[in-house]
């Protein structure tokens, strides 16, 4: 599903004064892309994410998926976030069919299968009975990213997902997540302000600045899969990234 946004602007008011965290921020992202948003802290990342999910009403501007106008939070847009949104009284298995008996699409004994299936791929078959207490970031990250694609979640808004994970870990999820993003098809927006996490990921990069929080540059990804981390292309793409970015805290 595609995400068109026009002239979006957003403000906040705290202790009466106004504070500009977007400002006349367009965008379009392609059905089936992966589109990182990269950029210093504060620079209106999360707000961006929360507005396209339909969290957030923006101040002008509108933002429509393939259906029309985005106007509220919708089935169509699912939500992963750092903090894992798992239910802590579920075990993995419930967790991931969550929602899907009630959609009433296929059979149980059909969603069961799809679920196990998955969770085998991505190394949790020994884990479906366990609760998300017993289980590492890393691997509640992996419940929570299946449970949205069985539930054939056609757009994935993804707020630094993977920013508590220890590297290994973290590459080891980045890979997980281009291998079902290919086999799903599903639009991905991501949040980061890991340049190589956005490098390693990204179909575009989309460089943000911040007061007035905004769209700096939109760079496509010229590297092929499986991206290479140690190679030349990648680590020269690496500085450009960098140098466009220029100088910001994180
Ligand atoms: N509900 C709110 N009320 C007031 N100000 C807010 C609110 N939400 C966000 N802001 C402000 O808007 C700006 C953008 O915040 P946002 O969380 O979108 O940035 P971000 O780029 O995601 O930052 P980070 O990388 O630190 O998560 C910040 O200055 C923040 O303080």
């Amino acid at each position: 599903m595609a995400i068109d946004i026009k002239n979006i602007s957003k403000s906040f008011t705290t202790k009466d004064k106004e504070f500009i965290a977007l400002e006349d921020i367009n965008l379009h992202v392609d059905d089936g892309e992966l589109i990182c948003l990269l950029g210093p802290s504060g620079c209106g990342k999360t707000t961006l994410l929360r507005l396209i999910g339909g969290l957030e009403e923006a101040d002008s501007g509108e933002i429509y998926d393939g259906r029309g106008l985005i106007d509220g939070s919708s089935k169509d847009r699912g939500f992963i976030f750092q903090q894992y949104s798992l239910f802590p009284w579920l075990n993995v298995l419930d967790n991931v069919m969550f929602g899907l008996n009630l959609a009433g699409e296929k059979s149980k004994e059909e969603n069961l299968a799809a679920a196990e299936r998955y969770l085998d791929r991505v190394g949790l078959a020994d884990f479906k009975y366990s609760y998300p207490h017993e289980l590492s970031g890393g691997m509640k990250q992996r419940v929570a990213i299946i449970r949205s694609l069985l539930n054939h979640t056609p757009v994935l808004l993804m707020d630094e997902p993977f920013s508590a994970v220890d590297m290994l870990n973290r590459h080891s999820l980045q890979e997980q997540l281009i291998g079902v993003w290919k086999r799903f098809e599903t639009t991905i927006i991501f949040v980061t302000h890991d340049v190589d996490e956005a490098v390693y990921l990204a179909d575009k990069i989309v460089i943000m600045d911040k007061k007035p929080g905004r769209i700096k540059d939109i760079v496509e990804v010229p590297l092929e899969r499986p991206r290479q981390r140690e190679s030349r292309e990648f680590l020269d793409f690496q500085d450009e990234i960098e140098k466009l970015l220029g100088i910001w805290e994180l």
